[in-house]
């Protein structure tokens, strides 16, 4: 049996942004993990998953071997994970063989409320490691990287995988995703391995950040996300008016995480500065978007922290799910703690997911 684990996410800044290529964000791995456990099986494949209801989903081989066909799926990251490691296993000549694969995530809580913690992206990343330790391929991190990315886009084409890299390389981190628009319209036609070469991921970097000095970071849920339609108005500006207040959206939340990527391991008190203001920014976008990002509770768990003398943001897309707070040793855990349960936010007990063994990822200098 293979067993592997992958952790779950937080975005730290520069959410939406980095859904333009080239546009940075810092992301955190942290240590809630969703396990795969594959064993070899026999003519046919299983995916027993508590997120598939009653039966597993099934896959078999075509008669070609060079694909796979599924049974009764809807369109699903672990599926799409086996037919791309399957397309590489069959341009590398291997034989095909079949698996099941029991999937276990410890991402949710046990009475299935989910925290926003990157499900999707830790079962994809997983899904390839996995494969990757059956075939014997001698995938790089970087190779698993860029294969569970476009595993990803084939079900979600706009997701900036800011979460897929948090998942695969571990750590703090600084991302900023490739043109997937283009990378998938050329994967159905390039063989894999020249895909994983493609000019199109020059523009998609992970860096690896420091220890973040003095700070520690705090997590509070605020609950899953309210509907979407509820939280969008009406936009009253012009088209024009839009696009340029967008670009300076972007301009400035540049700036603002390449500058907190080189305050992280010096200074705690720029990072605070930076982190409120990327706070502001994304509070600017929901309202140019005409979207609520920053919701009530998640407005009071930054308030709380900016008048302890901390720093608070909503983390990843908003509108519910979890805000973060970087604090200085100064501001105690329960000043805020006991803050956040009085207006039912639940502070979460997660830490960062450090990178194991030699990192592949070139450091911030
Ligand atoms: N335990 C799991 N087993 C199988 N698939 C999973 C599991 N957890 C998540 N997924 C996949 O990820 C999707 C959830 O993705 P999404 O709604 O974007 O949440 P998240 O923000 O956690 O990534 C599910 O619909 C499913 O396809
Ligand atoms: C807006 C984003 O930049 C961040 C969204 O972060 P979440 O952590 O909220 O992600 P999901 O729950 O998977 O939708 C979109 C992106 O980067 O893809």
């Amino acid at each position: 049996m293979i067993e592997v684990s992958a952790p779950g996410k937080l975005y730290i800044a520069g959410e939406y942004a980095v859904v333009e290529p080239g546009h940075p964000a810092i992301l955190a791995a942290v240590d809630r993990y969703l396990t795969v456990a594959l064993t070899a099986s026999d003519g046919v494949g299983h995916v027993h998953s508590s997120r598939y209801g009653h039966g597993p989903v099934t896959w078999f081989h075509d008669d070609d071997g060079d694909s796979i066909v599924v049974e009764h799926s809807p369109l699903d990251y672990v599926t799409a994970a086996i037919a791309l490691l399957e397309r590489l296993r069959s341009e590398r000549g291997l034989r095909p063989l079949y698996y099941d694969l029991h999937i276990d995530t410890g991402l949710d809580d046990a009475s299935g409320r989910k925290f926003g913690l990157g499900s999707s992206a830790a079962v994809t990343v997983a899904v390839i490691d996995a494969l990757n330790r059956f075939y014997e391929l001698g995938l790089s991190p970087m190779e698993r990287f860029r294969l569970a990315l476009v595993a990803t886009i084939h079900v979600a084409p706009k997701a900036s995988g800011g979460d897929v890299a948090a998942s695969t390389f571990g750590g703090w981190i600084a991302y900023t995703a490739p043109d997937r628009a283009a990378l998938r319209a050329l994967s159905d036609d390039l063989p894999v391995a020249d895909l994983l070469a493609r000019p199109e991921w020059d523009v998609c970097t992970v860096r690896r950040l420091p220890e973040l000095a003095g700070l520690r970071m705090l997590v509070g849920w605020t609950g899953s996300p309210a509907s979407t339609e509820r939280l969008v108005h009406r936009v009253s500006l012009s088209q024009e008016r839009q696009d340029r207040a967008y670009a300076r959206f972007l301009a400035e939340s540049d700036a603002a995480v390449e500058e907190l990527v080189h305050a992280w391991g010096r200074d705690p008190d720029r990072v605070l500065a930076l982190l409120r203001r990327c706070r502001r920014l994304l509070d600017g976008l929901g309202r140019l978007r005409g979207t609520t990002i920053e919701t009530e509770q998640l407005a009071f768990l930054c308030d709380e922290a900016e008048a302890l003398g901390a720093a608070g943001k909503p983390s990843g897309a908003g509108g519910g799910d979890c805000g973060i707070v970087l604090a200085p040793a100064r501001v105690g855990d329960e000043a805020l703690a006991g803050q956040w349960r009085r207006n039912s936010i639940l502070p979460l007990d997660l830490h960062l997911h450090a990178p194991r063994g030699a990192d592949p990822l070139a450091a911030v200098r």
